[in-house]
C-alpha cells in the first residue's frame, strides 16, 4: 500500500483545514502515504489546531497509520497507513487536542473518518466529544437534516444521535454515530430541487431563558412570511437542549421535493434571525438544489461512488474547488466545476485501482 509519498501543499486554494481532512480521509481509504506541508497557511494561526489534530489521530486510528508532525500548530505532517480501514468502536475527544480543552468541531472530526468507515464491510460506532454547534463548521443539526440524508440516498447506512449540545466556547457536546458499511456507493444526481414542501425552523437553547428561544423563532417566522413564504409551509420549533454550558442557535432547513438545504446562525439578539433567514432566502432565490456547504461536503462520497455524480450548487466556492483539487491529486476522480451553470460533475475512476 502507498508506495510513493504523495506531497500535498496545504496552502493551495482555500488553504484551510479542509485540504488536510480530505487528504486524511482519502489516504485512509486508498492506503496512500502522504506528506502535507504549509498546513492551514491561509489562516491567521496556521498549523494544526485541536480539531485538526484530533482529526489526524482519528484518521490514524482507523487505518493504523504511523504519523509524524502531529503536534499542535505543526505545519507539516506525514501520514502512512499500515492497514486497510478497520471497522470498530472508536471514541475521539476534540478537547484532548489542547491543554484546557477546545470547542473544535465534532462534525469535522466525524467527517474525516465517516466515509472511510462507511465504505468498508462491517459495522462501526463512532463517539465524538467536542463542539457540536460552533462557527465555521457544519452544525450537527446540519449533518442530521442535510448531509446524512444525502449519504443515505447514496446507499450508506448511517444514523446519528446527538446526546449533548456543545456550544462555543466550552464545547463538550457528545455525538454517537452508527455505521453499517457498504462498499457500493451509488452516484448522486441533484440537478433540480422540485417544489418547496416545508421550511423547518429550529430555535435551540441550552441553559437560557425560554424567551430567547421564542424570540428567535418568531423573528425567523416574521422574516420568512415577510418574504412571501406561505405560513402553512413554515414549521417553527423551540428546542431546549441538554449541554454543559449555555448557548443558542437558529437552524433553518428548506425541504424541497428532491433536496434539503441548511442555514444557521449562532449570533445574538435580532442578528440571529436576520443572518439565517437572509442566507436561506438567497439560496431559495438561486433555484439550486444544493447549498454551497453541501456542495463541498458531498464531493468526497461522490468521488468514491460507482457511478458519475452531477449536481447544481447555489454558489461555486473556494472550498469546492479546493476539495476538487485534493480529490484529483489522489487520482480518484475527474471533477468538473462549471462556474457559469454552477454544475459540478464528478466522474470516479474507481478506488480499488488505487490499492
Ligand atoms: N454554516 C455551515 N453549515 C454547514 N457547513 C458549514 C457551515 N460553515 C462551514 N461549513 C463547512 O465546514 C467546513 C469548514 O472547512 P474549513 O477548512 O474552512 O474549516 P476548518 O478546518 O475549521 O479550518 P480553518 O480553521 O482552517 O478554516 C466546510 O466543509 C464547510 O462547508
Amino acid at each position: 500500500m502507498g508506495k510513493r509519498l504523495l506531497q500535498i501543499d496545504g496552502s493551495f486554494g482555500e488553504g484551510g483545514g479542509q485540504v488536510l481532512r480530505t487528504a486524511l480521509s482519502l489516504a485512509a481509504i486508498t492506503g496512500q502515504a502522504i506528506r502535507i506541508f504549509n498546513i492551514r497557511a491561509g489562516r491567521k494561526k496556521p498549523g494544526l489546531a485541536a480539531q485538526h489534530l484530533t482529526s489526524v489521530r482519528a484518521a490514524a486510528s482507523i487505518c493504523s497509520a504511523s504519523i509524524s508532525g502531529d503536534t499542535l500548530n505543526s505545519t507539516c505532517l506525514e501520514f502512512r497507513p499500515s492497514s486497510t480501514v478497520m471497522p470498530g468502536t472508536y471514541s475521539f475527544n476534540v478537547g484532548d487536542g489542547r491543554a484546557g480543552g477546545s470547542a473544535g468541531a465534532a462534525s469535522l472530526v466525524l467527517q474525516t473518518v465517516l466515509l472511510p468507515l462507511a465504505i468498508v464491510e462491517g459495522s462501526s460506532t463512532v463517539h465524538v466529544i467536542g463542539g457540536t454547534h460552533v462557527p465555521f463548521s457544519p452544525p450537527i443539526s446540519y449533518l442530521e437534516h442535510v448531509y446524512l440524508p444525502v449519504l443515505r440516498n447514496m446507499g450508506l447506512n448511517v444514523t446519528l444521535d446527538l446526546h449533548t449540545w456543545g456550544w462555543n466556547p466550552k464545547g463538550g457536546g457528545s455525538i454517537e454515530v452508527r455505521i453499517v458499511g457498504n462498499p457500493n456507493l451509488q452516484g448522486l444526481k441533484l440537478l433540480e430541487r422540485g417544489e418547496l414542501k416545508m421550511v423547518r425552523v429550529i430555535a435551540a437553547t441550552t441553559k437560557l431563558p425560554d424567551e430567547i428561544k421564542t424570540r428567535m423563532g418568531s423573528d425567523a417566522e416574521s422574516s420568512l412570511l415577510g418574504h412571501g413564504f406561505d405560513k402553512s409551509l413554515v414549521d417553527v420549533k423551540g428546542l431546549t437542549c441538554p449541554g454543559l454550558a449555555s448557548g443558542r442557535g437558529l437552524f433553518i432547513f428548506p425541504e424541497y421535493a428532491h433536496s434539503t438545504a441548511g442555514f444557521s446562525s449562532l449570533a445574538h439578539g435580532a442578528k440571529v434571525a436576520k443572518e439565517a433567514c437572509s442566507d436561506m432566502i438567497a439560496f431559495h432565490e438561486s433555484g439550486a438544489p444544493v447549498d454551497e456547504h453541501l456542495g463541498d461536503q458531498i464531493m468526497l462520497p461522490a468521488c468514491l461512488a460507482m457511478q458519475e455524480s452531477e449536481y447544481v450548487v447555489s454558489n461555486i466556492t473556494l472550498h469546492q474547488t479546493t476539495n476538487a483539487w485534493v480529490i484529483e491529486l489522489f487520482g480518484l476522480a475527474e471533477v468538473v466545476v462549471n462556474e457559469d451553470s454552477k454544475k459540478v460533475s464528478i466522474i470516479p475512476k474507481g478506488r480499488i485501482a488505487q490499492r
